[in-house]
């Protein structure tokens, strides 16, 4: 049976989709776009109808699936069941994250012939440089990404688990900006830092009395967050004793103030994160299992820097606009080159110290190697024999590259792969001129 052996149906459906302000498609098995809404046309351009899905929005010649994508018809095809990616589309804003939805619809005789492709561009992040958002095209931010667009809209309790300076505050605005609370507070609490019973009063406030210096009435950070989001930083930090507290607030809804008799109800979405592993801290017993089981309704994990060094570019240029404002900052290509090879324990957070240094230290509008890696030099000994070469006569440029390098290996603390990259040579280039310098050194 031909795919518009069901004409009216697609007319229909075409009729439908013109009405919706987010882009939708019609298409066959074969890619091939049968309908573009009005909002589609207007992102995508108005030549789609007739032309393949992956070609208009991503510009490739061959399905998504064999340029490295996900192919959310192939998939629906092996399944039989809608499927949802997030891919990078190139629209008339640019490159877009875009939340795509693909759904088989059935004719008459019940088989899939035509599907409908909905697309919603993402508000949590961008895929191009951008200082007021988080940025990232790699596969693991974007599986992340396509977590938290999932997590948005509902009110489940969601749990962000990365290391230090990973973003996962960052992630938890965006997801409070992209529910349905947007205008609502957003009420941050670093649990690591507020002691015992300062987290108490912090969280639930008191009463006039409650305690010496109680002298009026005090809202608490859960009262404050009524109808928002109450995120909280930290969370593996939290003592056993007030574990039990948070516990009580999720199971009833509602808490007292501290010196209080009244319940008050509580309504707020909760957001909490660690980089500790909370699981093993169950096991361990320093953490509650039940609270446990209550945070992780949703658990995002945040990749570590060293797993998305592709997304270092982009995130280095929208940080230079967040530290250096109106400056246009480029890195010159080695200092790139520096930063993709650095291992970032400290994660984005370090990177942007870095770049933030650096700014302060370039006078003109480029980043240099010796920008970044201030540090190292000034950590370095001034005088080594090596370099004291330059106080004591001529030498022949051979005799002191070759002295530089050996001072070089034995004194900037880099692996070799490091220094060529500081030395703007291949790597190649070092080991052959470090082994000529081994061959030539017993004649020297
Ligand atoms: N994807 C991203 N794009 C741009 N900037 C980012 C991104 N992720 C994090 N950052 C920046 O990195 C820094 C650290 O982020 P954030 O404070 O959210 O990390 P964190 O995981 O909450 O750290 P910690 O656990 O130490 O509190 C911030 O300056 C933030 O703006």
């Amino acid at each position: 049976m031909s795919p518009l052996s069901n004409e009216a149906s697609l007319d229909t459906i075409s009729r439908m989709l013109d009405e919706l302000s987010e882009p939708r498609i019609v298409i066959t098995e074969h890619f091939e776009i049968l309908h573009a809404n009005q909002a589609y046309r207007a992102a995508y351009g108005a030549e789609a109808p007739g032309r393949h899905c992956y070609e208009v929005s991503h510009g490739y010649q061959r399905p998504c699936d064999e340029e490295g994508e996900s192919c959310p018809l192939r998939m629906t095809l092996a399944s039989g069941q809608p499927e949802r990616v997030l891919h990078i589309h190139r629209t008339a804003h640019g490159d877009e994250h875009v939340d795509v939805e693909l759904m088989p619809l059935a004719d008459i005789s019940g088989h899939r012939h035509l599907f409908i492709e909905k697309m919603k561009p993402l508000q949590l992040a961008s895929s191009q440089a951008a200082a007021d958002k988080m940025v990232g095209r790699s596969a693991v931010f974007r599986r992340m990404l396509l977590l938290a667009q999932r997590a948005a809209p509902s009110r489940a309790a969601v749990l962000l688990i990365g290391e230090s300076g990973t973003g996962k505050e960052g992630l938890a605005h965006a997801i409070h900006d992209s529910g349905g609370a947007a205008q609502r507070p957003f009420i941050a609490v670093d649990c690591a830092s507020l002691s015992e019973t300062l987290l108490e009063s912090e969280l639930f406030g008191y009463e006039k009395g409650a305690f010496t210096g109680a002298n009026q009435r005090k809202q608490g950070l859960v009262e404050a967050a009524h109808g928002g989001t109450l995120f909280l930083d930290e969370i593996g930090d939290l003592p056993l004793s007030q574990q039990v507290k948070l516990l009580r607030l999720l199971e009833s809804g509602s808490f007292r103030r501290v010196g209080g008799i009244n319940s008050i109800p509580a309504s707020f979405r909760l957001i909490a994160a660690t980089h500790r592993n909370l699981a093993a801290m169950v096991e361990a017993g320093s953490f509650r299992a039940d609270l446990y089981y209550r945070l992780a309704v949703f658990p995002i994990r945040l990749p570590p820097l060293r797993e998305r060094r592709e997304d270092i570019p982009l995130l280095a240029a929208s940080l230079l606009e967040r530290v250096a404002p109106g400056r246009r900052l480029q890195l010159e290509p080695a200092a790139l080159q520096w930063l993709l090879q650095q291992p970032f324990n400290g994660n984005i957070r370090e990177l942007r110290n870095l770049l933030e240094r650096a700014s302060l230290l370039s006078d003109g509008d480029v980043i240099a190697l010796e920008n970044l890696r201030a540090d190292e030099w000034n950590s370095t000994p001034p005088a080594t024999p090596a370099m004291q070469d330059f106080h004591c006569g001529l030498l022949p440029l051979e005799q002191l590259e070759s002295r530089y390098l050996q001072w070089a290996v034995e004194h900037s603390g880099l692996s070799r792969q490091q220094l060529a990259s500081a030395l703007q040579l291949t790597e190649r280039t070092l080991y052959r001129r470090l082994a000529g310098r081994q061959k030539k050194a017993p004649a020297a």
